[in-house]
């Protein structure tokens, strides 16, 4: 990986929603390279958190691109909802759903780079099929639902099997849960190149720690270890 190549995506998850517009705006000044937006429905991971009015809400508050996480089943149904919403990339879960190829499909059709989720128990072989339709892979790194929780270590043998299996293809491949400095090297050596940090950016929700914070990140993600 080259120090380019490593994006830092702050998971808004984790920001204080009553000032939800100073807190994007605080992370937008800080670095923060995508903003990662959690819906969550209730149904298929146990937290509800919100739905495409919200991301309406701050689209104009920042230029940087919106990476929207889908842990809602069905999923379908809302695509086009939360593509008009504001998102530059959406993801669905593999498990989500029997039809992943046509839902893959629904976000091409709304112009929108497409990415494809798959929670610690599911194997990487799971999205071999689809590969060639992504944009993006990510590796939950914690069972979706909420933030805050602690890194399962099996994500990064896992991450080293999707980064082999996207070989040469134009995919970016994100990691989501329980990333902090501690582990952001080891995680971007097993070819993680988009890092999404919820509770390592937000923890105490002031944003004159956002900038140390996710440079911290950054910079251990980057740093080659002696
Ligand atoms: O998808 C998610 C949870 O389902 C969040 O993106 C993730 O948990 C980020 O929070 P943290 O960095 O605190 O683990
Ligand atoms: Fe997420």
């Amino acid at each position: 990986m080259t120090q380019q190549s490593i994006r830092i995506a702050p998971s808004i998850l984790s920001a204080d929603f009553s000032r939800l517009g100073e807190e994007v705006r605080a992370i937008d000044a800080a670095g923060g390279d995508v903003f990662h937006i959690d819906i969550m429905d209730g149904h298929f991971v146990p937290n509800i958190s919100f739905g495409p009015t919200i991301v309406q809400s701050i689209r104009n508050i920042t230029a940087k691109p919106f990476d929207v996480h889908l842990m809602i089943a069905p999923v379908d149904p809302y695509i086009a909802a939360f593509a008009r919403a504001g998102a530059d990339g959406i993801t669905v879960h593999a498990e989500a759903g029997p039809h992943l190829h046509r839902s893959i499909q629904a976000i091409k059709a709304e112009g929108k780079r497409a990415g494809v989720a798959i929670n610690p128990a599911t194997p990487v072989s799971a999205i071999e099929h689809v590969i060639d339709g992504v944009d993006l892979v990510l590796v939950m790194s914690v069972n979706p639902g909420f933030g805050g929780q602690s890194f399962i270590p099996v994500a990064l043998e896992k991450l080293r099997q999707a980064r082999a299996l996207i070989g040469g293809r134009p995919i970016d491949l994100e990691v989501d849960g329980g990333v902090d400095p501690d582990n952001a090297h080891e995680i971007a050596a097993a070819g993680a190149n988009l890092l999404v940090a919820g509770s390592s950016v937000f923890a105490g929700n002031d944003p004159a720690t956002y900038a140390d914070r996710i440079a911290a990140l950054r910079t251990a993600a980057t740093t080659l270890k002696a």
